[in-house]
């Protein structure tokens, strides 16, 4: 083992650099060419980035080029851990003695700006959470875009709804929380999320308010909204010093900061989120199953982005509401203009990313030129959004800001086609700079000589195969064939001897050689200098083009709900502020916009907390029951984002939250049982909903005995009825043809089926929804055209009659065969149901 004294002077200046280091972490040192990893760290990761592990002198190591390190983070993050590195901080061939190194930066899952770990349509958050008494603050940070948002959530069910939301990769919060939510059990959290404890101070209000006031050069965060959020600036100011001081990393390109109520807004839960497929398919294989995929036509990433924003975070202000609606609606009534506005996106490029790489030093010239290209659109949008007449739009517009003077400078600097890389040279424009220009000049005039001196050569020694060549070894040189060697004149020097040919040079070759090679190496220098200098000009702006990024985000979405509606004749739906829903010929988006053989049947809903409060759907499988409650869910949240929805007519009073209760995709992986699952989601339902909700229930106790699936279904259809504090809107699909007795004596009841038509033993289904209940359940033939063997539908067909005449044993069970007609007596265990 080597001890501390045995090392080497880089060895120790690594030691010192992994000292300060937080656990987990492993440390990339650059040498030379190669970021090198040493001891434990090159024996954790070198298999997590698949590379061989070595050693040098009795210490292990592994390495890998400088150019290729981007593309190992993630190997290494996917590991649980997060990637130190440790740059040069001098030129080596400058550098008197040991090289200068520290950290430059640490990332970690919620800091990548790796264009291969980040999604162009997704944000990449990192959160803070601050625990108060029962609130507690939240901050959020895209570190990709600078987008940074703080809020308050009233309790742990508001801060589990807003993290399933968010998705981030990463939260921080103080040591202790962390530690106490480690013994008591965790929320229910995003499991994805990997979790960090910080000191605790770093959460102390004060100086939180104190270090985000000197980020932002301001006496005062009024302005930011968070007056009233005391928990929400302890939250920032920890994530704002998080990322600043524990990971080094640049936040110049944080202009600013918003602040938001996490419940001013529609709440979809976990279980809403999932149930109706709104961002990710319940299964992986149906992309094109979710509600994002039909309503996503946006042109930009900042739109995509903020689409899936409007999707997860439905509004609940009329007057929001209508303000997206009137934008939408004017779009949607003038396609030339919403073609050329789109057009115009188009070339658009991901301005907030943009910025983000300028500020940080990580653009190349193409991303200058890409900058360019984006606000050279602005002009164009602004005079095409002149025809707009909804407020909305007109806003946009005047938040959109033409950078002409920034255009025209990147214009004049940049050459049209730049390379990739920045150090080598070709990007900088002629005319720019005449300190450029000269040495070009020079390069080119003695490139030129040199070309007329092959002639000259060629001429003088009547050589006619006589070539000047270069090469990075030797400059240029002049090859002669062996077989024309006797014609080489005296004053050639010979360099080099090579299998067909004699290399020489002659001093007048050499001197022009040193100033075109010494005007090239000055050129690329100062182009790289020039270069620098224009990214800083540019940076002055990020706030500006932040702002523009913004603003075309939102007429994007717009824009691409005004196309939708096009595409797909939606009409605007009414909302208003009471507990109505009332849906004419309403389709399932999703179904609707796949073409299928089978054409979407439209279906109307009428509910009224006050007095239509709940229906009951009844009907046979595979009838369309769950499509049509989840299409009324689908399309009340539709209208409150903003959207036209598939309807020829609709009034959608505006809902505080949706509720689902769906069998469909039951979480096994948190170790519960199906049934388990579901009466945990229905507590929820009951505990949380109000009358201003929206409930779908599908099948409620379908996981139990019938019996006790029956009675949970009854008393939970009763409760949600009959209890003033939750008498919400409500969808019930069920098997459970019992259930609908209820409305003989509820009045707020109503009984809804799927209608069907039978010709002999064959039914067809004719997906309307009527009022009324059905009659039959229908199982048995949706068994027979699942292809079940004739003798268990035939014995099912017996034990169903059983069934329907009430046919019991001496003990009260079902009599699963032909016999004699009997009811039980006196017998507790059967249910009060079948008497009624
Ligand atoms: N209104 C409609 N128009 C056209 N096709 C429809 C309609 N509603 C449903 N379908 C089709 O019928 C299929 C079955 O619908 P769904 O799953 O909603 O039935 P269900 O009654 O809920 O069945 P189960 O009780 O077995 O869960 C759907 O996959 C869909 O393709």
């Amino acid at each position: 083992m080597t001890t501390p004294n045995e090392l080497t002077p880089a060895m120790r200046q690594y030691m010192q650099a992994k000292k300060d280091l937080p656990e987990k972490t492993i440390l990339l040192f650059r040498m030379g060419d190669f970021y090198e990893l040493f001891f434990e760290d090159a024996k954790t990761a070198a298999p997590l980035m698949d590379i061989v592990l070595t050693a040098r002198a009795g210490v292990p190591m592994c390495g890998v080029p400088y150019h290729a390190m981007r593309g190992y983070i993630a190997k290494i993050l996917d590991g649980g851990y997060k990637v130190a590195i440790a740059e040069q901080l001098e030129d080596p061939k400058l550098a008197k003695g040991l090289v200068k190194r520290d950290i430059t930066e640490i990332i970690t899952p919620g800091t990548v700006l790796e264009d291969n770990l980040l999604h162009a349509s997704q944000s990449h958050f990192i959160v803070s959470v601050m625990p108060g008494k029962e609130r507690f603050g939240v901050a959020m940070l895209d570190l990709s875009t600078g987008d940074f948002r703080v809020s308050e959530a009233a309790n742990a069910s508001a801060l589990e709804t807003e993290l399933h939301r968010l998705k981030p990769a990463e939260c921080i919060t103080p040591d202790s929380n962390l530690n106490s939510w480690r013994q008591q059990g965790f929320p229910d959290f995003p499991a994805s999320i990997s979790w960090t404890g910080v000191d605790d101070w770093h959460f102390d209000q004060q100086m939180a308010y104190d270090s985000l006031c000197r980020h932002f050069a301001v006496a005062s965060l009024d302005g930011f909204g968070c007056r009233a959020l005391p928990l929400a600036v302890a939250a920032a100011g920890a994530l704002l010093h998080y990322v600043t001081n524990n990971l080094r990393r640049d936040a110049s390109h944080i202009t600013s900061m918003s602040s938001y109520q996490t419940d001013d807004g529609m709440i979809l839960d976990r279980i809403s989120q999932r149930n109706l497929e709104l961002v990710e398919p319940i299964f992986a294989d149906n992309k094109g199953n979710t509600l994002l995929s039909v309503l996503d036509e946006t042109i930009t990433p900042m739109g995509a982005r903020l689409l899936r924003e409007w999707l997860l975070r439905p509004l609940r202000d009329r007057l929001a509401i209508n303000d997206r609606l009137d934008a939408v609606e004017n779009l949607s009534q003038a396609p030339m203009f919403l073609a050329e506005m789109r057009e115009l996106l188009g070339t658009v490029r991901d301005l907030e990313r943009l910025i983000t790489r300028i500020n940080l030093g990580s653009a190349n010239a193409r991303d200058l030129q890409s900058l360019r290209y984006s606000l050279e659109q602005l002009p164009g949008l602004q005079a095409v959004l002149a025809e707009a007449t909804a407020p909305l739009l007109i806003g946009q517009r005047q938040a959109l800001t033409a950078l002409p003077e920034l255009t025209d400078l990147i214009a004049r600097a940049i050459v049209d086609e730049p390379p990739l890389a920045i150090k080598e040279g070709g990007i900088i424009r002629e005319g720019y700079n005449d300190e450029l220009d000269v040495l070009r000049r020079a390069s080119s005039e003695g490139k030129d000589w040199i070309a007329s001196y092959q002639a000259k050569e060629q001429e003088r020694t009547g050589i006619k195969s006589l070539k000047v060549r270069f090469n990075k070894v030797f400059g240029y040189f002049i090859e002669v064939t062996k077989t024309n060697l006797d014609m080489v004149p005296a004053d050639y020097m010979r360099k080099q001897t090579i299998v067909n040919a004699e290399r020489y040079i002659t001093p007048e070759l050499k001197e022009i050689e040193d100033k075109v090679l010494g005007a090239d190496e000055k050129s690329t220098a100062l182009e790289y200098e020039l270069f620098q200098d224009l990214r800083v000009k540019i940076c002055a702006y990020t706030s500006a083009i932040q702002r523009n990024a913004r603003a075309l985000a939102v007429i994007d979405c717009l824009a691409s709900l005004a196309e939708v509606a096009g595409r797909h004749q939606y009409i605007r739906p009414e909302v208003c502020d009471e507990p109505v829903l009332d849906i004419r010929d309403g389709r399932h988006p999703v179904l609707d916009a796949r073409l299928t053989e089978e054409p979407f049947v439209p279906n109307d809903v009428h509910l009224d907390a006050r007095r239509d409060q709940l229906a009951i759907i009844t009907g046979p499988n595979m009838a369309g029951k769950s499509t049509y409650i989840r299409q009324v869910a689908l399309l009340t949240l539709m209208a409150q984002i903003g959207s036209f929805i598939p309807a020829s007519k609709a009034l959608i009073g505006i809902t505080d939250r949706i509720f689902t209760r769906v069998g469909a995709a039951d979480d096994i992986s948190r170790g519960q049982s199906t049934f388990m699952v579901e009466m945990v989601e229905t507590a929820n339902i009951l505990n949380h909903a109000t009358p201003a909700s929206l409930i779908i229930l599908d099948e409620i106790g379908r996981g139990t005995s019938t019996f006790d699936g029956l009675s949970l279904a009854w008393a939970v259809a009763e409760y949600l009825h009959d209890t003033p504090a939750v008498k919400a809107r409500t969808l019930f699909a069920t098997h459970y043809h019992e259930l609908t007795d209820l409305a003989v004596t509820k009045t707020g009841v109503r009984n809804y089926n799927v209608l069907i038509t039978e010709q002999g033993e064959r039914i067809s289904f004719m997906r309307k929804i009527v009022p009324g209940a059905a009659d039959k359940s229908y199982g048995i033939h949706v068994a027979r055209l699942a292809g079940l063997p004739r003798d268990v539908i035939r014995r099912a067909g017996e034990v169903l009659a059983n069934l329907e005449n009430n046919e019991y044993e001496e003990e009260g069970k079902p009599k699963l065969a032909q016999s004699k007609r009997k009811k039980p007596k006196d017998n507790p265990d059967q249910p009060l149901l079948f008497n009624l």
